[in-house]
């Protein structure tokens, strides 16, 4: 069993638990009452600059303990402040700590777009994510199999939403692309093994053509690798531990967004 199979093995008990809480129905009905999703294609794809994606995140598997986070929106606040292009809130609870109150206290907090990032395997999920005001929804290819993928997005996209869709092969690119997948991230960090490979991104990127958004996730430690992987294609980065373990998360994504719109990027772009 990979820690990936043993993650989407708790999320599924708590979905079952949840579900027995909050029917279908009444989360469609929530879903109906608050407002629509965000565009964020055009947010995430800018000419001249690199959208930072700022995560909260308190734990993970591979560093367990992080950060405290008492107050998410807090954070979420700082980092809107610091130019985020978007937020992304850990929701999975067993191993990343985190809740779907924290994606309501983020919500109501930013005007940016919300991302949903949790092992999303069914559409009870989606909905889930739509009733929170979640804009954007992390799909992860590992962990869906081909027509679960395909249904998926097409629901977070019929729901107004942008599906993330989460690559870490060349062959789980492809699959992405046949789902319909407008955004693809390439997680450096493979989830069945939990080892980070900063050069997957180079690898993987021109495998996805320039009209579908390129998001860069996991291990960037600072500008000089939002600046590598811009050199390498990524429209947007997606950044959590070193802005969590920050002592200043407003100005550290300010240096972030600097250094993606840095002027020697943009002449050597592909
Ligand atoms: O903390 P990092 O190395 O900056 O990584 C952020 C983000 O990419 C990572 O949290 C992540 C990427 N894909 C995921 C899927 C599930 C949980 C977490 C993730």
């Amino acid at each position: 069993m990979t820690v990936l199979d043993d993650i989407v093995a708790g999320v599924r008990e708590d979905i079952a638990v949840r579900q027995a809480a909050t029917s279908l129905d009444e989360l469609k009905e929530r879903a109906a009452r608050v407002p629509g999703a965000l565009e964020c294609v055009s947010r995430l794809k800018a000419d001249d600059a690199v959208a930072v994606i700022a995560e909260v995140k308190r734990s993970s598997p591979s560093k367990g303990a992080l950060a405290a986070i008492s107050d998410p929106a807090e954070l979420a606040g700082e980092y809107e402040k610091g130019g985020a292009a978007a937020i992304s809130v850990l929701t999975e609870q067993r191993r990343f700590n985190g809740s779907l109150a924290d994606l309501d206290a983020v919500r109501a907090r930013v005007d940016v777009p919300v991302l949903r990032k949790d092992f999303v395997v069914t559409p009870y999920q989606v909905w889930e994510a739509r009733a929170h005001g979640a804009d954007i929804v992390l799909l992860i290819v590992a962990a869906l199999e081909q027509t679960v993928l395909t249904s998926l997005v097409e629901r977070v996209h019929s729901l107004g939403m942008t599906a993330l869709v989460e690559v870490h092969t060349l062959d789980e690119v492809s699959r992405a692309l046949d789902a319909g997948a407008r955004v693809v991230g390439v997680n450096s960090r493979d989830l069945k093994t939990l080892d980070v490979d900063r050069t997957t991104f180079a690898r993987l990127a021109p495998a996805i053509p320039d009209e579908v958004v390129r998001v860069a996730e996991s291990g960037v430690r600072g500008p000089h690798d939002v600046m590598d992987y811009a050199r390498s294609g990524a429209h947007a980065v997606l950044v959590g531990e070193a802005l969590v373990t920050d002592d200043a998360p407003r100005a550290s994504v300010a240096d972030l967004v600097a250094a993606g719109s840095h002027p020697s990027l943009w002449s050597v772009r592909p």
